[in-house]
């Protein structure tokens, strides 16, 4: 008996270590006809397991005297971030990850980006679905789907993404930074280290009003309860926090491991958020006479009155919805606030553009069609996006058959089921198309033609070389939500910025550019939970003030 259990406890790691070593022997063979330089890997970094261990793996590994290699500088989800392109100079414009899964190959190269996206129209590189299956936790949806059923879900949601929309998130914007700022303030001189809690708030707040025709107003992080129902943000807050563990179990073991401690709370927060979903469904269902226009009353209209949708698509497109509009926003309102605390010449650079545009009026008052004035102010969301950007980059795939690309100027054939990255950190920081300070937050990089006063009204914003700026993805693909996320960092920045302005707190024994050194380091102390996010933005603690 004893025997047989060793003999199965061998086999099992033996097995898989077996498995691993003929993965790699296999891709390297075919990343060889390649002819770009590769770099080896033990491991698959899309394994959900392996993303689970691998941030306490990699501190240890850390520890290793005489170094890891490529281990603790490639093997994790989101290494890409830290590295800002320096592979790219090392390696060249494309180079492959072999790994016992796949081969990736990674690009910097604005034109290959171009081409790869272009081509994606024609169905050639679409986006490999597999990767995302952990969005399908509560029903199919159009992040994870191709072609025909791609197209009617993109059809039937992404239509009320209008200018109609537009207004409604740039008035609820505004409404509620004006609550989130009387909100900092009461914080005082101890200054608010909940920004990144609060822009989660207010983030989720304009995508149900503009989204699900849910106002509420403006509320600051509390305490969250321990026990007790669970809130529809606070359960959405647990799913995205803990998407990887979910997909890794799988809803249904999850409800079954739910005695564990952790576990419980998280198994309610899906039970929870299921029933929020179709509780707003069928309030929609109840409402769908009336004149409103929102992504709800779009997919109800889909799903009931045209049946176009299953009643789980319109489950999976509402929370992929909530994800794909919340957290990225939310995150590059976070980076946005503590990078402008740090830098108050462009607080003042953006405060004399809003001043010039509302000319005497209340920031409030400002209508949505005076957002193309707001150049400066959105060149600064450009600039967090360039350097955060929240997904680093985008995976395409070669699907079942070899495709030709032009790889460090040869023409290759990247074999089928291939993973191609377009490295959008590297490509968005490159000296090439960003000049030497390319990895400096600098919106003023922006603007094209420098004048101040009555000049502003001439400014231009710059376009950078194609392909080399596509923080929202473009073509086929591209994000649904891009205006969405302009109007509403834009209209809050606007609102704010108006009239007040702020500074880190110092610490003792600091002075002002030691605080906002700390600051900009707390920016940089990032990583990829699901998408890019500051480790420890509570250590920001910033103070708002009056302007005078
Ligand atoms: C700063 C904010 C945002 C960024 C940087 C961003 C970025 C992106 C990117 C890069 C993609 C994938 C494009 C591709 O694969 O080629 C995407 C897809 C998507 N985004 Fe956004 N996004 C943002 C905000 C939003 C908002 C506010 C919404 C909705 C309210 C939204 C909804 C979606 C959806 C539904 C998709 C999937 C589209 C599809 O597969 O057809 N996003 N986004």
């Amino acid at each position: 008996m004893i025997n047989q259990f060793l003999v199965a406890f061998l086999v099992i790691p033996v097995g898989l270590l077996l498995s691993s070593l003929w993965g790699l022997y296999r891709n390297y063979r075919a990343a060889r006809l390649l002819g770009i330089p590769i770099l080896i890997l033990p491991v698959s970094l899309s394994n959900p397991i392996w993303m689970l261990l691998v941030r306490h793996l990699i501190p240890l590994a850390n520890r290793i005297p005489f170094g890891s290699g490529y281990f603790t500088r490639f093997c994790y989800t989101g290494w890409e971030f830290k590295d800002r392109g320096r592979a790219h100079l090392e390696y060249g414009d494309a180079f492959v990850t072999v790994t016992p899964g796949k081969n990736w190959i990674y690009v910097c190269d604005a034109n290959v980006v171009s081409d790869i996206i272009r081509r994606e129209r024609q169905g050639e590189f679409e986006r490999p679905v597999e990767l995302l299956a952990m969005l399908d936790v509560f029903g199919p949806n159009l992040s994870t789907v191709h072609g025909a059923d791609w197209q009617r879900q993109r059809k039937c949601t992404a239509a009320t993404f209008n200018e109609h929309n537009n207004g409604l998130v740039w008035a609820e914007s505004l409404r509620q930074s004006k609550q989130m700022l009387e909100y900092w303030k009461q914080a005082g001189e101890s200054g608010t280290k909940t920004t990144a809690s609060d822009t989660r708030t207010i983030a989720l707040d304009v995508l149900l009003y503009a989204g699900f025709g849910k106002a509420f107003d403006f509320e600051g992080i509390r305490k969250k309860p321990s026990e007790g129902p669970i809130s529809y943000r606070d359960a959405l807050s647990l799913i995205l926090e803990n998407a990887v563990l979910i997909l890794a179990l799988g809803p249904k073991v999850l409800q079954r491991l739910s005695f564990i401690p952790g576990l419980g709370r998280l198994a309610e927060a899906t039970v929870q958020f299921k029933k929020y979903m179709t509780d707003l469904f069928e309030e929609g269902q109840e409402k769908s006479n009336l004149q409103e226009s929102n992504l709800l009353t779009s997919l109800v209209r889909a799903a009931v009155k045209e049946k176009q949708l299953s009643r789980d698509e319109v489950l999976g497109n509402m929370f992929v919805y909530n994800f794909a509009g919340h957290d990225t926003t939310a995150h590059t309102l976070a980076y946005t606030f503590l990078l402008l605390s740090a830098n108050p010449d462009v607080q003042d650079w953006i405060s004399e553009e809003i001043n010039h545009v509302l000319n005497g009026r209340d920031p409030r008052s400002c209508g949505y069609d005076e957002f193309p004035r707001f150049k400066r102010t959105l060149s600064v969301l450009y600039e967090t996006v360039r350097l955060f950007d929240p997904l680093l980059s985008l995976i395409k795939t070669s699907e079942h058959q070899p495709r030709l690309l032009n790889l460090n100027g040869n023409e290759v054939t990247v074999p089928a089921n291939t993973l191609i990255v377009l490295n959008l950190n590297a490509f968005q920081t490159h000296p090439r198309y960003w000049g030497k300070d390319g990895r400096s937050w600098r919106p003023q990089r922006w603007i094209t033609s420098s004048g101040n006063g009555h000049d502003i009204d001439r400014e231009e914003l710059m376009s950078p070389t194609k392909g080399s700026f596509i923080p929202w993805g473009e073509g086929l693909r591209a994000c649904p939500g891009k205006k969405f996320a302009q109007v509403e960092h834009v209209g809050i920045m606007s609102a704010i910025f108006a009239d007040h302005y702020v500074v880190p707190v110092q610490e003792r024994g600091e002075d002002e550019a030691s605080a906002r050194a700390r600051v900009i380091d707390i920016t940089e102390d990032s990583g990829m939970v699901l998408l890019l996010q500051m480790f420890n933005p509570e250590r920001a603690a910033l103070q708002w003030r009056k302007r005078q």
